[in-house]
Protein backbone atom coordinates (compact mmCIF):
# COMPACT_ATOMS: atom_id res chain seq x y z
CA UNK A 1 0.00 0.00 0.00
CA UNK A 2 1.51 3.48 -0.98
CA UNK A 3 -0.08 6.89 0.45
CA UNK A 4 1.39 8.64 -2.48
CA UNK A 5 -1.24 9.30 -4.94
CA UNK A 6 -0.04 7.50 -8.48
CA UNK A 7 -0.21 10.78 -10.38
CA UNK A 8 2.12 13.01 -7.14
CA UNK A 9 5.69 13.42 -8.82
CA UNK A 10 8.56 12.10 -6.70
CA UNK A 11 10.01 14.48 -3.94
CA UNK A 12 12.83 15.76 -5.32
CA UNK A 13 15.88 14.41 -3.48
CA UNK A 14 17.23 16.24 -1.00
CA UNK A 15 20.08 18.79 -1.88
CA UNK A 16 22.66 19.10 0.59
CA UNK A 17 23.43 22.97 0.62
CA UNK A 18 26.30 23.01 3.09
CA UNK A 19 23.96 24.51 5.88
CA UNK A 20 24.52 23.22 9.12
CA UNK A 21 23.24 23.94 12.78
CA UNK A 22 25.59 27.00 14.38
CA UNK A 23 27.03 24.19 16.85
CA UNK A 24 27.78 22.06 14.26
CA UNK A 25 31.16 24.26 13.21
CA UNK A 26 33.64 24.36 15.69
CA UNK A 27 33.53 28.30 15.75
CA UNK A 28 30.35 28.22 15.86
CA UNK A 29 29.94 25.96 19.25
CA UNK A 30 31.41 28.75 21.35
CA UNK A 31 29.36 31.30 19.58
CA UNK A 32 26.11 29.04 19.81
CA UNK A 33 26.94 28.76 23.79
CA UNK A 34 26.99 32.74 24.16
CA UNK A 35 23.68 32.25 22.13
CA UNK A 36 22.10 30.76 24.99
CA UNK A 37 22.78 33.74 27.28
CA UNK A 38 21.83 36.58 25.09
CA UNK A 39 18.99 38.86 24.65
CA UNK A 40 17.80 37.79 21.40
CA UNK A 41 18.00 34.02 21.83
CA UNK A 42 18.24 32.50 25.47
CA UNK A 43 14.36 32.06 25.40
CA UNK A 44 14.13 29.42 22.29
CA UNK A 45 10.87 28.29 23.98
CA UNK A 46 9.49 31.73 24.74
CA UNK A 47 6.70 34.10 23.65
CA UNK A 48 8.81 36.80 22.66
CA UNK A 49 11.61 35.61 20.01
CA UNK A 50 12.59 32.26 19.31
CA UNK A 51 15.92 32.09 16.80
CA UNK A 52 17.54 29.26 15.50
CA UNK A 53 21.31 29.94 13.82
CA UNK A 54 22.72 28.40 10.75
CA UNK A 55 26.12 28.55 9.20
CA UNK A 56 27.71 27.33 6.12
CA UNK A 57 31.20 25.59 6.55
CA UNK A 58 32.85 27.49 3.61
CA UNK A 59 32.37 30.65 6.22
CA UNK A 60 34.42 29.48 8.46
CA UNK A 61 36.52 30.72 9.85
CA UNK A 62 37.59 33.89 7.60
CA UNK A 63 35.99 35.38 5.37
CA UNK A 64 37.13 37.26 1.96
CA UNK A 65 35.84 39.26 -0.26
CA UNK A 66 35.28 36.92 -2.84
CA UNK A 67 33.54 34.20 0.00
CA UNK A 68 31.70 36.17 2.55
CA UNK A 69 30.93 34.68 5.73
CA UNK A 70 27.55 32.92 5.84
CA UNK A 71 25.40 33.06 8.94
CA UNK A 72 21.62 33.14 8.98
CA UNK A 73 18.36 32.30 10.99
CA UNK A 74 15.06 31.37 11.48
CA UNK A 75 13.20 33.66 13.79
CA UNK A 76 9.76 33.80 15.23
CA UNK A 77 8.09 36.97 16.75
CA UNK A 78 5.54 35.97 19.27
CA UNK A 79 2.94 38.18 20.53
CA UNK A 80 5.35 39.46 23.78
CA UNK A 81 7.65 41.20 20.81
CA UNK A 82 4.91 43.33 19.99
CA UNK A 83 5.44 47.06 19.36
CA UNK A 84 2.53 48.47 16.96
CA UNK A 85 -0.76 46.45 17.49
CA UNK A 86 -0.59 42.79 16.37
CA UNK A 87 3.17 43.32 15.42
CA UNK A 88 6.45 43.43 16.12
CA UNK A 89 8.04 45.73 17.94
CA UNK A 90 11.11 47.70 15.59
CA UNK A 91 13.72 46.98 18.82
CA UNK A 92 13.02 43.20 18.65
CA UNK A 93 13.27 43.57 14.54
CA UNK A 94 17.10 45.77 14.97
CA UNK A 95 17.55 43.62 17.54
CA UNK A 96 17.35 40.11 15.68
CA UNK A 97 19.08 42.26 12.98
CA UNK A 98 22.14 43.63 15.65
CA UNK A 99 22.74 39.81 17.04
CA UNK A 100 22.84 38.06 13.92
CA UNK A 101 25.34 40.85 12.55
CA UNK A 102 27.33 40.41 15.37
CA UNK A 103 27.95 36.65 15.39
CA UNK A 104 28.27 36.45 11.72
CA UNK A 105 31.43 38.75 12.15
CA UNK A 106 32.33 36.13 14.99
CA UNK A 107 32.39 33.50 12.76
CA UNK A 108 33.93 34.93 9.73
CA UNK A 109 36.76 36.82 12.21
CA UNK A 110 36.51 36.95 15.83
CA UNK A 111 34.26 38.15 18.94
CA UNK A 112 33.45 41.66 17.81
CA UNK A 113 30.63 44.67 19.07
CA UNK A 114 28.26 46.94 17.45
CA UNK A 115 29.95 50.28 16.46
CA UNK A 116 27.31 51.58 14.73
CA UNK A 117 24.04 50.19 13.28
CA UNK A 118 21.82 51.24 10.93
CA UNK A 119 18.16 49.35 10.30
CA UNK A 120 15.40 50.38 8.05
CA UNK A 121 12.31 48.99 8.74
CA UNK A 122 10.84 47.98 4.90
CA UNK A 123 7.71 46.50 6.30
CA UNK A 124 5.51 46.01 9.94
CA UNK A 125 6.36 42.46 10.87
CA UNK A 126 2.90 40.63 11.87
CA UNK A 127 3.37 38.97 15.09
CA UNK A 128 3.50 35.26 14.71
CA UNK A 129 6.05 35.69 11.62
CA UNK A 130 8.84 33.00 10.92
CA UNK A 131 11.37 34.75 8.92
CA UNK A 132 14.72 34.28 7.84
CA UNK A 133 17.74 36.29 8.81
CA UNK A 134 20.37 36.45 5.90
CA UNK A 135 23.90 37.69 6.72
CA UNK A 136 27.19 38.96 4.73
CA UNK A 137 29.76 39.54 6.62
CA UNK A 138 32.82 40.73 4.65
CA UNK A 139 36.37 40.94 5.23
CA UNK A 140 38.18 42.80 8.02
CA UNK A 141 41.04 44.94 8.87
CA UNK A 142 42.59 44.86 12.19
CA UNK A 143 39.65 46.73 14.13
CA UNK A 144 36.80 46.02 12.44
CA UNK A 145 34.52 44.48 9.29
CA UNK A 146 31.74 45.55 7.79
CA UNK A 147 28.90 43.01 7.66
CA UNK A 148 24.91 43.68 6.50
CA UNK A 149 21.52 41.85 7.20
CA UNK A 150 18.41 41.58 6.08
CA UNK A 151 14.84 40.02 7.44
CA UNK A 152 12.80 38.31 4.62
CA UNK A 153 9.30 36.69 5.24
CA UNK A 154 8.55 33.37 3.63
CA UNK A 155 6.40 35.18 0.52
CA UNK A 156 9.97 37.02 -0.10
CA UNK A 157 8.67 40.09 1.74
CA UNK A 158 12.18 42.04 2.59
CA UNK A 159 10.70 43.04 6.49
CA UNK A 160 13.80 45.00 7.42
CA UNK A 161 17.47 45.66 6.42
CA UNK A 162 20.52 46.68 8.44
CA UNK A 163 24.21 47.51 7.91
CA UNK A 164 26.59 47.43 10.75
CA UNK A 165 30.37 48.15 11.65
CA UNK A 166 31.73 45.71 14.09
CA UNK A 167 34.71 46.22 16.25
CA UNK A 168 36.86 43.35 16.53
CA UNK A 169 37.80 42.63 20.41
CA UNK A 170 41.66 42.43 21.00
CA UNK A 171 43.81 43.00 23.82
CA UNK A 172 42.74 47.04 24.02
CA UNK A 173 39.26 45.54 25.21
CA UNK A 174 40.70 43.29 28.10
CA UNK A 175 37.98 42.91 30.96
CA UNK A 176 35.75 45.30 29.03
CA UNK A 177 32.85 42.97 27.86
CA UNK A 178 33.80 39.54 30.26
CA UNK A 179 30.59 37.33 31.17
CA UNK A 180 29.37 38.08 34.58
CA UNK A 181 25.66 39.75 35.64
CA UNK A 182 23.73 40.35 39.06
C1 LIG B 1 34.22 35.37 24.21
C2 LIG B 1 33.98 36.77 23.95
C3 LIG B 1 32.81 37.32 24.66
C4 LIG B 1 32.29 38.62 24.10
C5 LIG B 1 31.40 38.36 22.97
C6 LIG B 1 30.62 39.52 22.49
C7 LIG B 1 29.90 39.06 21.27
C8 LIG B 1 28.72 39.91 20.94
C9 LIG B 1 27.91 39.26 19.89
C10 LIG B 1 27.00 40.20 19.19
C11 LIG B 1 25.97 40.81 20.10
C12 LIG B 1 25.13 41.76 19.35
C13 LIG B 1 25.90 43.01 19.01
C14 LIG B 1 25.78 44.01 20.11
O1 LIG B 1 24.72 44.44 20.43
S1 LIG B 1 27.21 44.47 20.88
C15 LIG B 1 26.64 45.57 22.20
C16 LIG B 1 26.49 47.00 21.75
N1 LIG B 1 27.76 47.60 21.53
C17 LIG B 1 28.52 48.07 22.54
O2 LIG B 1 28.18 47.99 23.70
C18 LIG B 1 29.80 48.73 22.14
C19 LIG B 1 30.07 50.00 22.96
N2 LIG B 1 31.17 50.73 22.36
C20 LIG B 1 32.47 50.45 22.68
O3 LIG B 1 32.75 49.70 23.60
C21 LIG B 1 33.53 51.10 21.81
O4 LIG B 1 33.04 52.31 21.26
C22 LIG B 1 34.01 50.18 20.66
C23 LIG B 1 34.62 48.89 21.28
C24 LIG B 1 32.86 49.80 19.71
C25 LIG B 1 35.06 50.89 19.82
O5 LIG B 1 36.07 51.39 20.66
P1 LIG B 1 37.61 51.14 20.33
O6 LIG B 1 38.38 52.10 21.17
O7 LIG B 1 37.95 49.72 20.44
O8 LIG B 1 37.65 51.43 18.81
P2 LIG B 1 38.40 52.56 18.07
O9 LIG B 1 37.88 53.90 18.45
O10 LIG B 1 39.87 52.30 18.18
O11 LIG B 1 37.89 52.25 16.58
C26 LIG B 1 38.23 51.07 15.92
C27 LIG B 1 37.78 51.24 14.48
O12 LIG B 1 36.33 51.25 14.45
C28 LIG B 1 35.86 52.50 13.92
N3 LIG B 1 34.69 52.91 14.70
C29 LIG B 1 34.58 52.94 16.04
N4 LIG B 1 33.36 53.36 16.40
C30 LIG B 1 32.69 53.63 15.25
C31 LIG B 1 31.40 54.09 14.96
N5 LIG B 1 30.51 54.37 15.93
N6 LIG B 1 31.05 54.25 13.70
C32 LIG B 1 31.91 53.96 12.69
N7 LIG B 1 33.15 53.50 12.90
C33 LIG B 1 33.54 53.33 14.17
C34 LIG B 1 36.99 53.49 14.12
O13 LIG B 1 36.93 54.54 13.18
C35 LIG B 1 38.20 52.58 13.91
O14 LIG B 1 38.39 52.40 12.53
P3 LIG B 1 39.86 52.58 11.91
O15 LIG B 1 40.34 53.94 12.33
O16 LIG B 1 40.69 51.49 12.50
O17 LIG B 1 39.66 52.47 10.42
Amino acid sequence: MTLTPPDTPPAPAAVDDGWRPLDAHPVGRTIAAFATRSFVANDPHGDRLRIRYEARAAAVPHATAAQPAELRAEVWFGPKAEGPPGHAHGGSVAAVLDEAMGLAVWLAHRAAVAAHIEVDFRNPVPLGLTGRVETTAGPADERKSSVSARLVGPDGTVYGEATGIFVLLGERHAGRFRGGGA
